[in-house]
C-alpha cells in the first residue's frame, strides 16, 4: 500500500505511464468532480492489504451495453415554475408519493413564513398538500423527513428534464454527495467506510454505484462466481417498482441489478450491522426511468465523524435469522461481525 501510494504521489504527474495511472486508485478518485470539496481517501491503518487491484472507482453508475436509454419522446418533468411549487402534490415529479400525509407535522414551517396574504396562506395551507421527502425550513433542510426515514418509500425527485431550476429543493440525490468519505481498514471485516465530517440524521450520503445489468446477466454472474462470500453482496435488483401488472413492461419483468463487485464507488466498500446508522432508498428522478432507480443512502440517526458506516444488508429480519437457530445450518453461514448489542449473529 505504502508503495502504490508513494508511486501515484511522486509519479502520476508524470507523462506516459496512462496505464498504470488508469489502474491506481489514487488516481481513479482524484478525477470525481467532487473531489476537492468532499474527497474520497483510503488508509490501511492495520496492514499491507490493497483494495484489490481489477476494482476500479466510477463516480456514476454504467449502463451495459443491451441497456437502452429511454426514449426521449418519454422523459417528462414537472412544470412548477417556481420552486417553492415542487414540495406541493401538484407537482407531478411527486403524483406517485405513496403517502398521502408526509406533511407529518415535523418542524417545516413554511407554509407559514412563504406568503402573506390570506387567501394565498389559506390555499397553501388547507388545498395543498406538502407531498415531498424532504425539510425545506430550519437546520434540518434538505434532510429526509423522520417519517419517510421510517416508511423506506421511494423518493421522488425533480430531475433534469423538469422547469424548476437545479436549486430546487426537491434535488437532494441529484445533487449528488456532499460528504467527504474514507475508506478504511477495519481489524476484521476487510475494508469499512467512515465519513471525516459529522452526519445529521436524515442526511443524504451518497448512491451505490454499478455496473446495471439485465437479470440475465446477473444470474450469469452468480452462477460464474467464484468469491467465497455470496456474490449478492455486490448484486442489487432495482425492484421497487416491480410489478407484474404494470402498464411498463420493463417493470413486469424480472428487474436490472447493481453489480457494483468490479466497478463502483466508495459505497460499494460499507459494511453490514445489525443495528445499522445507514438506510438505502429507491429514488426516482425521471418517471419514465423507475425501473433504473438510483440507490440512495440515508443516516437514520446522527452519526459523529470517524464512526463507521454501516447498512443492514438483509433489511432487519429474514430467513437466516432462522437457521441461525439450526446448528447444522449454521456450519453453512457466515458469522456476523458487527459487534453491535443487536447483532443476530450470522450475516447468512
Ligand atoms: C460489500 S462488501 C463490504 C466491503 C468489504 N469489507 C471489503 O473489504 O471489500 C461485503 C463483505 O464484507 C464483509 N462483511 C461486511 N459486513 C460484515 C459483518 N458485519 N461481519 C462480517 N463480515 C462482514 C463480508 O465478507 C461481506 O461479504
Amino acid at each position: 500500500m505504502e508503495q502504490a501510494m508513494r508511486r501515484h504521489f511522486f509519479h502520476h504527474s508524470e507523462e506516459g505511464l496512462d496505464a498504470e495511472k488508469k489502474r491506481c486508485h489514487w488516481c481513479q478518485i482524484r478525477t470525481f468532480a467532487t473531489h476537492s470539496r468532499y474527497p474520497i481517501t483510503i488508509v490501511n491503518n492495520e496492514d499491507d492489504t490493497m483494495i484489490q487491484s481489477n476494482f476500479r472507482f466510477m463516480e456514476e453508475s454504467i449502463r451495459a451495453d443491451d441497456i437502452e436509454p429511454t426514449r426521449k419522446e418519454f422523459l417528462t418533468g414537472c412544470e412548477c415554475k417556481e420552486d417553492k411549487d415542487c414540495r406541493y402534490d401538484n407537482c407531478t415529479c411527486l403524483q406517485d408519493v405513496e403517502d398521502e400525509s408526509s406533511d407529518d407535522g415535523d418542524d417545516d414551517s413554511d407554509i407559514e413564513s412563504e406568503e402573506d396574504g390570506s387567501f394565498e396562506q389559506w390555499y397553501r395551507k388547507y388545498e395543498r398538500k406538502k407531498k415531498y421527502a424532504y425539510y425545506s425550513n430550519g437546520p434540518k433542510v434538505g434532510h429526509l423527513r423522520s417519517k419517510m426515514l421510517a416508511s423506506g418509500n421511494p423518493i421522488y425527485e425533480c430531475h433534469e428534464s423538469c422547469i424548476c431550476s437545479p436549486d430546487c429543493s426537491n434535488r437532494v440525490v441529484e445533487r449528488g454527495r456532499q460528504v467527504p468519505l474514507q475508506i478504511f481498514r477495519t481489524g476484521n471485516r476487510g475494508w469499512g467506510v467512515r465519513s471525516t465530517v459529522d452526519i445529521k440524521k436524515g442526511q443524504f450520503v451518497d448512491k451505490y454505484m454499478g455496473e446495471i445489468i439485465t437479470a440475465e446477466e446477473a444470474a450469469r454472474r452468480r452462477a460464474q462466481s467464484h468469491i467465497a462470500q455470496k456474490k449478492d453482496v455486490y448484486l442489487f435488483a432495482l425492484d421497487k417498482f416491480s410489478n407484474p401488472d404494470s402498464f411498463d413492461e420493463r417493470l413486469r419483468g424480472p428487474p436490472l441489478e447493481v453489480d457494483g463487485e468490479f466497478i463502483s464507488g466508495p459505497t460499494r466498500f460499507i459494511n453490514h450491522s445489525c443495528d445499522p446508522n445507514l438506510r438505502i432508498f429507491a429514488r426516482v428522478g425521471d418517471h419514465a426511468d423507475k425501473h433504473i432507480h438510483d440507490l440512495a443512502f440515508f443516516a437514520v440517526r446522527d452519526i459523529p465523524r470517524g464512526e463507521e458506516l454501516t447498512f443492514d444488508y438483509v433489511g432487519g429480519v429474514d430467513d437466516s435469522d432462522m437457521d441461525a437457530l439450526d446448528p447444522e445450518k449454521q456450519r453453512d453461514m457466515t458469522r456476523c461481525l458487527c459487534g453491535s448489542k443487536k447483532c443476530r449473529g450470522y450475516l447468512w
